[in-house]
């Protein structure tokens, strides 16, 4: 719209009013006089500083034709280069036939001028420094600083020394190369390094002699990009000034080749359009190229990402997969005895043998009825006499049927193992899980940005605690504390602990909380809320940023592209982990379940990703709702084929054999995996080794939320008052106390109904708004004036 305006302002009409708004013609005849003055100074000057003593005598007879100057110019170039050089600035002058010409230039090809207005500033100011510092040697040569140059020389000397002088000079100096030139003390240090690194990269290649000077630009060229894009320190200050001029050469007269193209007579109008687009393109250029793309991990550069030493190497004692020729001998032959018992003929078996499964493929004969092999599953696992046995028919995109059959000797899969694998090392994920390793023993890892959130469930003691520590440890290796935060819920305030430690590097939590670590059910609530808030945030973040999902905004914000002045921010992923989730339903049903979805169904592209476990994975813990949301689940062993049902929709999980054996889905097919085993103890090393570096100075601090207990003007009827609203207001009043857990215990009450009732009282002005972690103020002083608030 704006530019619409400004562009029919413009008509050609009202442009020819301005004087000094010049068309394209008069643009390119002044542009091509001052290119070729600019030259002829040039040339004078030149001329000047060989013949300057001879053509001396020659100045004051100008108009007398029979004196001929020695000057290439004649009696003008004698004059004007007198002026400029002897009377003027010294050689600097040149600077003065330089800027000419450029601005020539300019007007000849239509080149922006806000640049050249910076070229004319700088340059004179450039020009007068030169005078200056030449005016030491002005008593030698006067050519070098000019009249100028040599008493303003002289007059600083007169009041602040040679010394004073010297000093000035070198501060404006340090002032241009900063300012103008944009040198920093680290940007010298990077080419200093890097010209060294070139220099002996050339001397290790031995160019021959082909290797002239120009050659050499382009390969140096080359590698100031890369470096460029991986936010490495800007390239140096020369190259950065040549750049910064061919890239406005480059950009400045494309719009005009188009306009003219498109318009030829409305040539001015189309080029201050172009102008616009171009700055606010070049912006977050000209910033990415000042310095560097942004870098998050900035303010904890020195980070060092834990070690591999830190956790335990199981396999070097003797661990690992063992292949027992007996036992796999043994197996077959029972199946395949089994199956025949009940005329079920083999053509081919195949046995994998992983961590704590062996996975035996068999195919059988034609006409043989998959759902009879699947029937018998109890009674191979009886001739077996093993437990956990699991039928898989068929095997998905394989046309076999599978028995998986536990090992004798189950060997543990070491977190280490895991993490050093290269499908984890080499994972291009945005939230890489290495959560163990599959029946033929591959290393499994998957993107937590893709699932997007995980369902964890298993009876107690089969491995969920394990497995959300082998998921927090693959974030904490893979990821920089800028780029992830945790927000976690134990309530069982145990498993969790260790993490207290890296709470100023990974840890998210409510503004005026003291623990990072949530262990108290009712402070998940106003955390949900707050990350709802935090969401809700976050989609205006990315609406304006016009982008689709975090990734996207993230890489526009390190582009530049995206002011921090308009609320754009860095976005850290955010992991809420919540370690007994039926816990929480139990205690706070309706409260957490509606953030809890809310949650799960939107903030996917905004990067937040839940990971929820449970013991009990009964249907009215995983909802409905709940379920649909949460495509990804964990299955650790449970105890009954109804709960395999409810966390898996199959069953399978009843039959794993704990440990860590568990099976994962991410929509149709189940994968059974041996989770990574990582003990307290390295988990302590891992955070303790975290927490004894730099740290921000805070967790991440999450939106405020007042929690909706604080409602003012909360209208409760009188009607739908609580049962035991009366007794209630009589227990706070005697207390003096108000806080729905004093409520809970002396009325029995559940979390839900004391918050609500406190919510009645509060309405019938009984007690104060909620006041965050303190209890809320009682508003009646005794019973008395209970009773006849009440009455009334
Ligand atoms: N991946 C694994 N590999 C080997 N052993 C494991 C693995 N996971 C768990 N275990 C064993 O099982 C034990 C119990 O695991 P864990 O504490 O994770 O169970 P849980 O499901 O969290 O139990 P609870 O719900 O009672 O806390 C561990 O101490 C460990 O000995």
């Amino acid at each position: 719209m704006a530019k619409k305006k400004a562009t029919k302002n413009k008509s050609p009409k009202k442009a020819r009013n301005f004087s000094f708004k010049l068309n394209r013609q008069q643009k390119v005849v002044l542009g091509s006089f001052l290119m070729l003055f600019g030259l002829a100074l040039l040339v004078a000057f030149i001329s000047f500083l060989f013949n300057w003593q001879a053509d001396q005598s020659t100045l004051s007879e100008f108009s007398n034709r029979n004196v001929e100057p020695r000057n290439w110019l004649s009696k003008f170039g004698a004059s004007v280069s007198h002026f400029f050089i002897y009377q003027g600035f010294g050689v600097a002058s040149f600077a003065f036939a330089f800027l000419t010409t450029l601005t020539g230039i300019y007007l000849f090809f239509g080149f922006k001028k806000a640049a050249l207005q910076k070229f004319w500033f700088w340059g004179i100011l450039v020009m007068i420094w030169m005078a200056v510092f030449f005016g030491f040697f002005s008593a030698s040569n006067p050519l070098l600083g000019g009249t100028v140059g040599y008493e303003v020389n002289d007059y600083l000397q007169d009041y602040i020394g040679f010394t004073g002088t010297i000093f000035l000079l070198a501060f404006l100096l340090i002032v241009y190369l900063v300012v103008r030139l944009k040198i920093t003390p680290e940007k010298v240090a990077v080419l200093f390094r890097r010209t060294r690194s070139e220099i002996s990269e050339d001397f290790n290649t031995a160019h021959s002699s082909q290797n002239n000077y120009e050659p050499e630009v382009e390969p140096s060229e080359e590698k100031v990009a890369p470096l460029q894009e991986k936010s490495k320190p800007a390239p140096t200050p020369e190259r950065e000034g040549t750049r910064k001029e061919v890239s406005e050469e480059k950009t400045a007269p494309a719009p005009l080749v188009i306009k003219s193209q498109d318009n030829p007579d409305d040539v001015e109008m189309e080029v201050s359009t172009a102008v616009e687009e171009e700055e606010e393109d070049g912006l977050s250029q000209k910033l990415v190229k000042d310095f560097g793309e942004f870098d998050p991990t900035l303010e904890l550069k020195n980070y060092k990402f834990p070690t591999l030493e830190l956790l335990k190497d199981y396999n070097a004692n003797g661990g690992g997969i063992t292949i027992d020729q007996e036992e796999l001998e043994e197996n077959k032959n029972r199946i395949v005895d089994t199956l025949k018992n009940y005329k079920i003929e083999i053509a081919q078996i195949k046995a994998t043998v992983g961590p704590t499964v062996t996975l035996y493929e068999i195919i059988p004969e034609a006409g043989i009825r998959i759902s009879k092999i699947k029937s018998l599953e109890d009674d191979i696992a009886l001739s077996l006499a093993a437990l956990g046995i699991r039928i898989i028919a068929p095997i998905p995109g394989k046309g076999t049927i599978g028995i998986e059959v536990p090992n004798k000797n189950s060997s543990i899969v070491s977190m280490r193992s895991v993490i050093a694998s290269p499908r984890f090392q080499n994972a291009e994920m945005e939230l890489p899980l290495a959560l163990g390793k599959t029946i033929s023993n591959e290393t499994f890892v998957v993107d937590l940005a893709k699932m997007p959130h995980l369902l964890m469930a298993g009876a107690t003691g089969q491995g969920k605690s394990v497995g959300l520590n082998a998921i927090l440890t693959s974030l904490l290796y893979s990821k920089h504390p800028a780029e992830v935060k945790f927000i976690l819920v134990d309530p069982k305030k145990v498993e969790l602990t260790l993490f207290n430690k890296i709470e100023r590097h990974y840890l998210a939590k409510l503004p005026d909380t003291e623990e990072a670590i949530i262990t108290d059910n009712n402070k998940v609530i106003n955390t949900l809320n707050s990350l709802c808030i935090e969401m809700d945030e976050r989609y205006e973040l990315l609406k304006n940023a016009m982008v689709r999902n975090i990734k996207e905004y993230n890489v526009k914000f390190k582009a530049r592209k995206l002011n921090p002045e308009h609320g754009h921010k860095f976005l850290p992923y955010i992991v809420l982990v919540v370690d007994e989730f039926a816990d929480l339903i139990m205690t706070a049903g309706k409260e957490v379940e509606a953030p809890i979805a809310r949650l799960a169904q939107l903030a996917r592209a905004i990067g937040i990703h839940l990971i929820i476990a449970t013991q009990r994975p009964s249907v009215n813990v995983i909802t409905g709702i709940i379920k649909a949301n949460f495509p990804a689940r964990v299955a650790f062993r449970v105890t009954s084929k109804i709960d395999s049902r409810t966390i898996l929709d199959s069953q399978g999980a009843d039959q794993l054999i704990g440990k860590g054996d568990m099976l994962f889905t991410q929509g149709n097919t189940l994968i059974r995996l041996q989770c990574a085993f990582v003990d307290t103890p390295e988990v302590d090393r891992i955070t303790e080794y975290i927490g004894s570096q730099k740290a921000y100075p805070d967790a991440h601090l999450l939106p405020e939320y007042s929690g909706e207990e604080s409602g003012t003007g909360i209208d409760i009827d009188v009607s739908e008052r609580d049962k035991l609203f009366r007794e209630a207001a009589e227990v706070i009043v005697i207390a003096q106390q108000g806080s729905a857990s004093l409520l809970q215990r002396k009325l029995k009450l559940g979390y839900n109904r004391a918050g609500r009732i406190i919510d009645q009282l509060e309405a019938a002005g009984i007690v104060g708004p909620f006041e965050g972690s303190k209890a809320r103020q009682v508003l009646v002083q005794d019973m008395a004036e209970l009773d006849q608030l009440l009455s009334e």
